[in-house]
């Protein structure tokens, strides 16, 4: 998948400064980070329509859509495939590392209070939390290890 991504990306890049009249993409730089925007919120929303509907050809359709103009908007805001991939690496070492603690270093008062909302909102926010240094690793990696079921059984 990121091989067929990135080389979206590249042509992308490519075709930025083409002609507006005869390249979508460059139309699209010509218009403005805004209309990115716009056009990758509405190819969002129609996946989410096709898929509640169980209509998985028109998802695939949609989502490869999607990811032309998410592909956009990466060339526009300066962001590159590779940022992304090596986030998601990070979040999957992060995670990995956290599921290996000991029980105990998870029942710290801070940990326990930042699971209590009931709304999941918390298991979203940990994930945002940015890597932590290298001195409060220890402290800080029960909270993306706490899931609220954890939480639950043990109590
Ligand atoms: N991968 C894509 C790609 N995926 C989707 N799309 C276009 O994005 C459209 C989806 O948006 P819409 O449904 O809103 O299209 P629409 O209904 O015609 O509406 P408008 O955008 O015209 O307003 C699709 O119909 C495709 O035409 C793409 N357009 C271009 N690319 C690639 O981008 C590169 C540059 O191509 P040009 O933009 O043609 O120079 C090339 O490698 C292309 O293959």
């Amino acid at each position: 998948m990121s091989d067929s991504l990135e080389r979206l990306y590249h042509a992308v890049i490519a075709a930025k400064d083409l002609d507006p009249a005869t390249s979508r993409t460059a139309r699209l730089f010509q218009r403005g980070p805004a209309k990115m925007a716009k056009k990758l919120a509405e190819e969002a929303i129609e996946v989410v329509i096709d898929a509640v509907n169980g209509n998985s050809d028109a998802v695939i359709r949609e989502s490869a859509d999607l990811l032309y103009n998410l592909s956009v908007l990466w060339v526009a805001a300066g962001v590159r495939p590779e940022d992304v991939w090596a986030e998601m690496d990070r979040r999957e070492r992060v995670q990995g590392i956290a599921e290996k603690l000991p029980k105990a270093s998870a029942d710290k008062p801070h940990a326990a209070k930042s699971v209590s909302d009931k709304s999941g909102a918390t298991s979203k926010a940990a994930a945002k939390i940015a890597p932590p240094s290298a001195s409060e690793s220890v402290a800080r990696r029960p909270i993306v290890a706490l899931q609220s079921s954890r939480l639950k059984k043990r109590r």
